[in-house]
């Protein structure tokens, strides 16, 4: 591997770059006001507190909507305040630099020191100091953001540390499938607010954590992002992505103890759901259409022969699926999305009824009709849902993350019962219930539980789902979890809630209806871990978390305030970003 660049674009950069980017059609800048200059056109003074307004136009001018951060990526943003932050620590805190390598660059450091930088407003770049594009360079990565993507500089770790010391904010530069303190080639593809969005071309110095990657496609496919890192380091990688997004959420948040990742039983073959797609383009022959997924970083479909991570009966559906795909591809007109789902069928008959045979009797079986039903497996535990809706993807790890949450609603129940004699917990609410995961598992401590979901298709298999099992405590109801606390008549004192929302998170409208309720537990499930930190961040500010016995200042106190419990992180996606996270919150009265 060579490590000079075909074409160095420093040079360049030295040049007048604000007025390079003006003049390129992709995107323009302005920064108001616009007295100061850079001191060169890689540095960029850290201007504090009293942050600048940035405004991003497209080329033609027009403000873009939204935020000024419209196009950027949040997660490279954060950790490039997280960066200057590292830097700066070392610099000025005499924080001690991690001696051994890490996945994700973080020294242990002073964690209040880090905390009180960090709730500093994000320093404005101004738009200088980047590269144009399909522009070749060298570059080192000093962090990895939560999405797996490198964030790396022109100078070295060393370099960086100077130039911060001196309140200079360098250029930074994205490098996917890359690794802290590795040395890599980038080519630059587009500029984004305060940092410019590269592909990574070749490693020139690879880090010493860097794995082989057991997939063939690993690095084209946008689909995994870890596979070259050891699965233990991927669990540490995720243990400090959810610490990262509770502290950026809240820098308190930084005291409380996040639990090592629970492991994938399976780390590869564990997918049960794939979605391989493809595009037709007006005169590529039908039996050269790609069938897969996306390219990374592009919108480009690449073809994919097989996906190590599914199950292998989601391996052979996806060769049917897309064998079949190829035989009807002149039935097409402009693409289409195909589904591969695992289901357990009686071994005897694939098209029989499931409902009369036990779990454990039921073999391995594939659906490729998005209207389809699909049959899981949770331990004793059987779950019927239509191809097309949601369920979770690794059916190796259910079990253990729904027993998880069973165990600790149960331990608190007994805790307590014994500790203050208002009882054991008899009642359940599963908000954002889907077709009934947890509230059925969960079912057992609880003298009835009470689900509700938005979606109709879910909620009707979550009641078929309950009576399939022989389970007659349960009720989902259809509708926004927000409506759910008028419905609710048990005592709070008696009553724990579950909350698991889609990506985005729960809602102001719902969160302040459950500080006002007040459950005696709340097991907030998260698959957008920031998202979870905001939302636990607003039960904060409404002053019904204490923190360490911090409490926000709030002119009317809740009068249920909860302390966490417990953070567990469970690892639902291996050799992708994707964490799942669960917090426990108990109320402290
Ligand atoms: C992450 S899934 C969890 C489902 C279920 N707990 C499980 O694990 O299978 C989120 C669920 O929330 C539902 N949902 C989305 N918005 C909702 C809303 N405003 N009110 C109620 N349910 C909603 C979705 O339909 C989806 O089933």
């Amino acid at each position: 591997m060579s490590g000079e660049p075909t074409s160095d674009c420093r040079s360049d950069l030295a040049l007048d770059l604000a007025s390079k980017r003006m003049a390129s059609p992709g995107l323009s800048a302005s920064v108001e006001p616009s007295g100061e200059e850079p001191v060169s056109a890689l540095e960029q003074p850290l201007s504090g507190p009293e942050q600048k307004r940035i405004k991003l136009t497209r080329g033609n001018g027009r403000k873009q909507r939204g935020s000024r951060k419209a196009n950027a990526d949040e997660t490279v943003l954060d950790s490039i305040e997280l960066m200057l932050c590292t830097a700066w620590l070392e610099a000025h805190a005499n924080a001690k630099a991690a001696t051994a390598p890490t996945v994700f660059g973080w020294p242990e450091a002073d964690r209040q020191a880090e905390a009180d930088f960090c709730r500093a407003p994000p320093v404005p770049a101004k738009l200088a100091g980047g590269a144009e594009a399909d522009c070749e360079l060298d570059v080192y990565v000093h962090e990895i953001t939560e999405r797996g993507v490198g964030v790396a500089t022109r100078e070295t770790a060393d370099e960086l540390r100077a130039l911060v010391t001196r309140g200079m904010r360098p250029w930074v530069f994205t490098a996917p499938f890359t690794l802290c303190g590795e040395r890599v080639r980038v080519r630059t593809v587009r500029h984004e607010w305060g940092y410019t969005q590269c592909d990574t071309l070749l490693v020139s110095e690879p880090s010493p954590l860097r794995v082989d990657a057991p997939c063939q496609y690993f690095g084209k496919c946008s689909g995994c992002q870890l596979q070259h890192v050891s699965y233990d380091d991927q669990l540490k990688f995720k243990r400090q992505v959810v610490e990262r997004a509770l502290k950026h959420a809240n820098p308190l948040f930084a005291k409380l103890a996040v639990a090592p990742v629970s492991r994938s039983p399976l780390a590869l073959g564990y997918r049960t759901k794939l979605t391989p797609h493809f595009d037709i383009h007006k005169g590529t022959p039908a039996d050269q259409v790609a069938i897969g997924f996306a390219m990374a970083g592009q919108r480009r479909v690449l073809d994919i022969e097989d996906c190590i991570i599914a199950t292998d009966a989601v391996r052979q559906g996806a060769k049917q699926a897309c064998k079949d795909a190829k035989a009807r591809m002149s039935s097409y007109k402009r693409g289409a999305t195909l589904l591969v789902r695992e289901t357990n069928v009686p071994k005897d008959d694939p098209h029989g009824d499931v409902a009369s045979i036990p779990a454990a009797e039921l073999v391995k079986d594939y659906v490729l009709d998005f209207k389809g039903w699909v049959t899981d497996v949770v331990g004793e535990l059987k779950f019927r849902y239509p191809a097309s809706s949601f369920f979770q993807n690794n059916a190796s790890i259910l079990p253990a993350f729904t027993g998880y949450v069973r165990d600790e609603l149960a331990k608190w129940s007994q805790r307590l019962a014994s500790e203050d004699g208002a009882g054991e917990l008899r009642h359940l609410i599963d908000a954002y219930c889907g077709s009934g995961l947890f509230g059925i598992a969960c079912h057992a401590s609880f003298a009835n539980v009470l689900g509700i979901e938005i979606s109709n298709e879910s909620i009707s298999c979550a009641n078929d789902n309950a009576k399939m099992n022989g389970i007659n405590n349960c009720d989902f109801l259809l509708g926004d979890a927000s409506k759910i606390f008028d419905k609710v008549d048990t005592s709070p004192r008696h009553t724990a809630v579950i909350i698991d929302p889609p990506r985005k998170g729960s809602n102001p409208d719902f969160l302040d209806q459950l500080i006002a309720y007040g459950p005696r537990v709340i097991v907030y499930i998260a698959c957008g871990v920031p998202a979870q930190a905001r939302d636990l961040n607003h039960m904060f500010s409404r002053g019904a978390i204490s923190i360490d016995g911090v409490e926000a200042a709030v002119e009317t106190r809740p009068s249920s305030v909860y302390e966490v419990a417990s953070i567990q992180p469970f690892d639902l996606f291996p050799q992708t970003y994707h964490v799942e996270n669960i917090v426990v919150l108990v109320r402290k009265d």
